[in-house]
């Protein structure tokens, strides 16, 4: 693979190296050495076999396992953090890269969304570069306009594999059936997330905080053959998108080289094949959790922090076989109404991470463990 020479290489430290986002970003700076240095990589220790084996092809500068060992590879020197870790426990490090004045390629959404303005506002202009795919599409769309010539965010969402069935029908799915994402290869958490469509309630407040826009301006279309990645509407009526193949590989190009692409970086729509696309919308009663993160995200505060700390517990017990596929969402329901956002007007760590355990202890309650 070719690229320019005009191009510097950034030194990049990856959070999750192990991982769906992290192998694959790792196989991005494979192919492009003289683009991107890995200086820096961290894992959870679920899979230490490959890690060390990332550690001993790489040769970072600063490796290790766990939160407090992303944290500080996340504040050590480089160009870009890319945090490919799952869940809230990538607040910290999201914040440490933040701090150190660093590229953030966010991949970790959760801790944009728990932390909210907590993380926003310690990010300058531009700082934070989004990997997930619909607001990576939402960011490149967002070249053909003026901020303040957009008038809405649409977001695709696949729909998951039980795209179509009935409440009733829901409640019997398996764990193994949740797994089985339509388009995308990915973590067990965010792939569940799909088929509950909490990943996409998730997206519309990391869309609201990322770009600036209000919620009820953020809206969601599914689409289940996920070639249009996200669009935006302009105030002229004009809607410009984002298309390609359903992969991270563009995502993860951008979020690392941002703005600049990488040639070759995934092989474009095959034109000449027949193909029918569609849309359709969200239903709401079968798949209440965009509507219960619009709840959460317009609470604002904590809310947002207890809905996905609820949600990571529900989905740790689906998978354990002690709920339901729509007691998910059901008792993510729950303890977001049992939570009172606290009164004081600034957001700290503290209370982020307070109301994250005081979530999931509920949880643990509601569900009897
Ligand atoms: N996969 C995708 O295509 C997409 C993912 N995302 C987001 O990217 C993030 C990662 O998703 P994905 O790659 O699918 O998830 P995976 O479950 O595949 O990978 C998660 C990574 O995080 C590491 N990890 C877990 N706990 C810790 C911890 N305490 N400290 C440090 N590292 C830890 C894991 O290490 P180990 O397993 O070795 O313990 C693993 O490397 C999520 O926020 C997800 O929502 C967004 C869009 C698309
Ligand atoms: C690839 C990516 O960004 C995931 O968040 C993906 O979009 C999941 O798709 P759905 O949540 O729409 O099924
Ligand atoms: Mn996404």
């Amino acid at each position: 693979m070719s690229s320019s020479p005009s191009i510097e290489r950034r030194d990049v430290v990856v959070l999750g190296s192990t991982g769906s986002i992290g192998t694959q970003a790792l196989d991005l700076c494979r192919r492009n050495p003289d683009r991107f240095r890995v200086v820096g990589l961290t894992a959870g220790g679920g899979n230490r076999s490959l890690y060390e084996s990332q550690v001993a092809e790489f040769a970072p500068v600063v490796h290790g396992l766990g939160e407090q060992a992303s944290t500080d590879a996340a504040a050590s020197p480089c160009d870009v953090v890319l945090n490919g870790i799952t869940g809230a426990v990538g607040l910290r490090p999201t914040l440490a890269a933040l701090d150190a004045g660093t590229t953030l390629a966010l991949a970790n959404k959760e801790s944009l969304i728990i932390g909210g303005p907590l993380v926003r506002d310690r990010a300058r202009p531009g700082q934070i570069v989004p990997v997930d795919s619909e607001h990576s599409a939402i960011a490149q769309s967002l070249r053909a306009g003026a901020a303040g010539e957009v008038r809405r965010l649409v977001l695709t969402a696949s729909g998951g594999p039980f795209r179509g069935r009935t409440r009733a029908e829901l409640a019997s799915v398996t764990p193994e059936q949740a797994l089985a994402h339509p388009n995308f290869s990915m973590g067990k958490v965010i792939t569940t997330n799909s088929a509950t469509l909490v990943n996409k309630g998730l997206e519309v407040i990391e869309a609201h905080l990322l770009f600036d826009v209000p919620l009820d301006r953020v809206d969601v279309v599914v689409h289940p053959q996920q070639l249009i990645h996200s669009m935006v509407e302009f105030v002229d009526g004009a809607v410009v998108a984002q298309l390609g193949l359903p992969t991270m590989l563009v995502p993860i190009s951008l979020g690392l080289g941002w703005p600049d692409r990488v040639p070759g970086a995934e092989t474009p729509i095959d034109w000449t094949r027949a193909a029918d696309w569609r849309f359709e919308p969200v239903d709401d009663v079968a798949f209440p959790a965009v509507d219960l993160a619009r709840e959460a995200g317009l609470r604002g505060s904590t809310a947002p922090a207890v809905y996905n700390a609820a949600n990571e517990v529900c989905v740790e017990a689906f998978h354990a076989g002690r709920l339901g596929f729509v007691d998910i969402v059901d008792r993510v329901a729950d303890v977001l109404r049992a939570h009172d956002v606290p009164s004081t007007q600034t957001l700290t760590v503290d209370d982020v991470l307070a109301a994250d355990a005081w979530a999931r202890d509920l949880a643990h309650h509601l569900i009897g463990n």
